[in-house]
């Protein structure tokens, strides 16, 4: 990787950027970022770009998860392994019910900066700019937490490459190996959806022992690939660390492998396009209800005019009342065009209120709606469900609804810990996995044991709303 002096921007209008009070400060911290070193290397977004083209074709799944909002707070030792964690053991059910690699990629070590409904907060009488990510401001609400502050952009750098130091640790080091699908199941509080997870554990690691006496080699198995993604929104962050890669010469976004354009800034004329448009590494798009199929094949011949698999990912989240409507025609409008992307499927922006006690939340059982309306419209299109994306944690909070322990409004106070959006919990997420797990077994035939596995579900969860047909 060299440095950036040659690249160029096109002067274009971004929305959802910050208000910087100091242009000075601003220009001193972005150059002090473009003397940082890449936090990921071009070779690696290559890869991850085939895996994707595997997932656009029906050959592998994506899962992606992670905070709506990283905090700097948070970035601690346990709180990542346990998400990284909890991203293992759903990739686990996955590939145990669908029998497809599964791609895990986080939505980490960069997810520092939020787009806003509001550019304000509005408190009693006083009102103050809008919490817009760690990245930018702070979440105490004070005028001075909540004045932009560029230093921001360099402690977001620190952030990430150390937490993405601790999970090339957890992957490359052992403990993402399968022989150890019990361990990432111990130091959660013990519930349904992790003694459920004990018995696939339990599965996999007999069929490991008998292919260990069969004398397979599991070296391979020890390292495993958890790549970083997050929304390329702050571009005051992106563009420092935008590269040219000494091989082919070619610019990579360094701060991620995926990145990614949400909803509120995917217009044509703006300047997220026109970024993303110009790196090399696999790239989203998030397409919400209002998307046509027209502006999604004019997006792909924008942003992969190559025509290369695996570059460009569509992630949708329209609603679970809206999905069955409006994805088939913008499927069938890129299925028409010839042209493959990858489809994955997230289920939390679209299904997003306020209770009546004033918290943000979301319903688990809207969010599997979303994901069968996903799979429904896939199959009747003929195209390939390539993933999934969600908000998560693996810690016990209370932020969605729902779930085997129905949690209910009035449970939301007792741990609502996110500065976004609500994320679902360690138990919710191996949940969801679950339910996803088997439409991908109706879908792909499934692994063999996939029968016992509806079979178990049907017996021990019949509590559960979301109870999967056996
Ligand atoms: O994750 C993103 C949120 O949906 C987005 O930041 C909007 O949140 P808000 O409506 O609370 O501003
Ligand atoms: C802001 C987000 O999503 P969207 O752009 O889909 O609203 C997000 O992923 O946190
Ligand atoms: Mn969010």
């Amino acid at each position: 990787m060299t440095s950036n002096d040659s690249l160029t921007w096109a002067d274009l209008p971004a929305r959802q950027q910050p208000v910087w009070p100091d242009a000075e400060e601003l220009r001193a911290a972005q150059q002090t970022l473009s003397t940082y070193p890449p936090l990921v290397f071009a070779g690696e977004c290559d890869v991850l770009r085939r895996r994707l083209a595997d997932a656009a074709r029906g050959e592998a799944f994506v899962l992606m998860g992670g905070d709506c909002a990283e905090t700097f707070a948070s970035a601690t030792a346990d709180n990542i392994r346990d998400r990284v964690k909890t991203i293992l053991q759903m990739a686990a059910v996955l590939t145990y019910g669908s029998s497809l690699p599964v791609v895990k990629i986080g939505r980490m070590a960069g997810q520092y900066a939020k787009p806003r409904s509001k550019d304000t907060e509005t408190r009693g009488d006083v009102e103050l700019p809008a919490y817009r990510g760690d990245m930018v401001n702070d979440f105490s609400f004070d005028e001075a937490s909540r004045r932009p502050d560029p230093q921001r952009l360099v402690r977001a750098y620190h952030a990430s490459s150390a937490t993405l130091n601790l999970v090339r640790a957890f992957t490359q080091g052992g403990f993402a190996d399968l022989r150890h699908v019990h361990d990432w199941n111990r130091g959660f509080m013990s519930n349904k959806a992790n003694k459920r997870y004990e018995k696939i554990a339990g599965d996999i690691d007999r069929a490991m022992r008998f292919m260990n006496a069969c004398g397979v080699d599991f070296e391979a198995l020890r390292r495993v690939d958890v790549w970083a993604s997050h929304e390329a929104l702050l571009l005051d962050y992106e563009k420092p660390l935008t590269r040219i890669d000494s091989r082919t010469g070619r610019p990579y976004g360094t701060s991620g492998h995926f990145l990614w354009v949400g909803e509120r800034t995917r217009e044509r004329e703006g300047a997220h396009l026109d970024y993303v448009s110009r790196i090399t590494n696999p790239i989203g798009v998030k397409l919400g209800p209002t998307a046509t199929g027209a502006d999604a094949v004019e997006l792909i011949e924008r942003l992969d005019p190559e025509g290369d698999a695996g570059r460009l990912t569509f992630i949708t989240r329209m609603g679970q009342d809206k999905i069955r409507e409006a994805l088939p025609p913008i499927l069938q409008a890129v299925k028409d065009s010839g042209r493959l992307v990858t489809w994955v499927c997230d289920p939390m922006h679209g299904n997003t209120f306020a209770t009546e006690n004033g918290y943000k939340t979301r319903r688990f059982e809207d969010i599997v709606e979303e994901v069968r309306g996903f799979f429904d419209a896939h199959a009747q299109v003929g195209t390939h469900p390539g993933g999934l994306h969600v908000e998560l944690t693996g810690n016990d909070v209370t932020e969605c609804l729902g779930g085997v322990m129905h949690l209910e409004d009035a449970d939301l106070e007792r741990r609502y810990e996110t500065l976004c959006d609500p994320r679902l919990n360690h138990q919710q997420s191996l949940e969801l996995a679950f339910a996803v797990a088997e439409m991908l077994a109706e879908r792909t035939g499934g692994a063999g044991g996939l029968a016992g596995f509806a079979g178990d579900a049907a017996g021990e969860d019949d509590a559960r709303p979301d109870a999967p047909q056996g």
